[in-house]
């Protein structure tokens, strides 16, 4: 880490980044006008702040930039952080952005049968095998993890299994798909999140963003 270079903020691309836009420039923080730029293919950004440039990534990618000290900050999910659960990720604020959760679901047409206390082995299609694992292990239930990057809601009609681990917001996508929430396994929002080593070696620069993300959700 060079002392005197600009911090870099891993931002999360996708859904989550129209929650977070406001939160940002409510925070004072303006990115250059290629930012907004649809057409534009850069990556990293500088901003009004000097010391500060952004980074524009894949959301399951923002906390291992920060995880291994290639950003400073940045923004992630807790269902990301929990998949990854990296020492070196200090997660210091909750930003009340991104509500959802992170849920078994099964077809609609299982459950009537289907008692969850019963479970010994599970085959479960998810983003999140890490998480799922230890969810079911922490009531002695084996699950073995498919691991798929969307769509896990066509796994149980095409038969590669008949449970999913997937987050769950407004419930829309699983009743599209003739399934139902079984189970919650956490509460998701978007966290603010630092690299422990950047917050101590750059206590001052990384404190101050740190406070001002926290003024911006008092005041809220
Ligand atoms: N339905 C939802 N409602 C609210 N927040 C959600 C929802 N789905 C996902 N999120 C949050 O947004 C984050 C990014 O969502 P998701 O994994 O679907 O990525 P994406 O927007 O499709 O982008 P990517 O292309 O990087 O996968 C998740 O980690 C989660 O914290
Ligand atoms: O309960 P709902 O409000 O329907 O939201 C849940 C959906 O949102 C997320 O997918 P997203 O739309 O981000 O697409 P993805 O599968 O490409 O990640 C998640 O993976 C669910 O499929």
């Amino acid at each position: 880490m060079i002392a005197n270079a600009p911090l870099v903020f891993a931002l999360p691309k996708g859904r989550i980044l129209d929650e977070v836009m406001p939160l940002l420039r409510q925070v004072g923080i303006e990115p250059e006008p290629a930012f907004d730029d649809p057409r534009s293919r850069q990556l990293r950004f500088k901003t009004n702040h000097r010391d500060l440039d952004l980074i524009r990534v894949r959301s399951f990618d923002a906390t291992t930039f920060v995880a291994f000290g290639a950003a400073h900050l940045g923004i992630a999910g807790r269902d990301v952080l929990m998949e990854f659960d990296y020492p070196e990720v200090y997660a210091p604020l909750d930003l009340n952005v991104g509500h959802c959760r992170l849920a078994v679901a099964e077809p609609v047409e299982m459950t009537k049968d289907d008692d969850p206390a019963r479970w010994s082995h599970v085959r479960v299609a998810t983003k999140y095998p890490n998480v799922t694992r230890a969810h079911f292990a922490a009531r002695g239930v084996q699950a073995e993890c498919i691991k798929l990057n969307g769509a896990m809601e066509l796994a149980p009609s095409l038969g590669l299994c008949r449970r999913i681990v997937d987050l769950v917001s407004t419930g829309a996508t699983l009743k599209a798909n003739g399934l139902v929430e079984v189970e919650t396994i956490a509460e998701v929002t978007s966290r603010l999140v630092v690299n422990r080593a950047a917050l101590k070696m750059r206590p001052v620069q990384v404190n101050a963003w740190i406070d001002r993300f926290q003024e911006v959700l008092d005041a809220a």
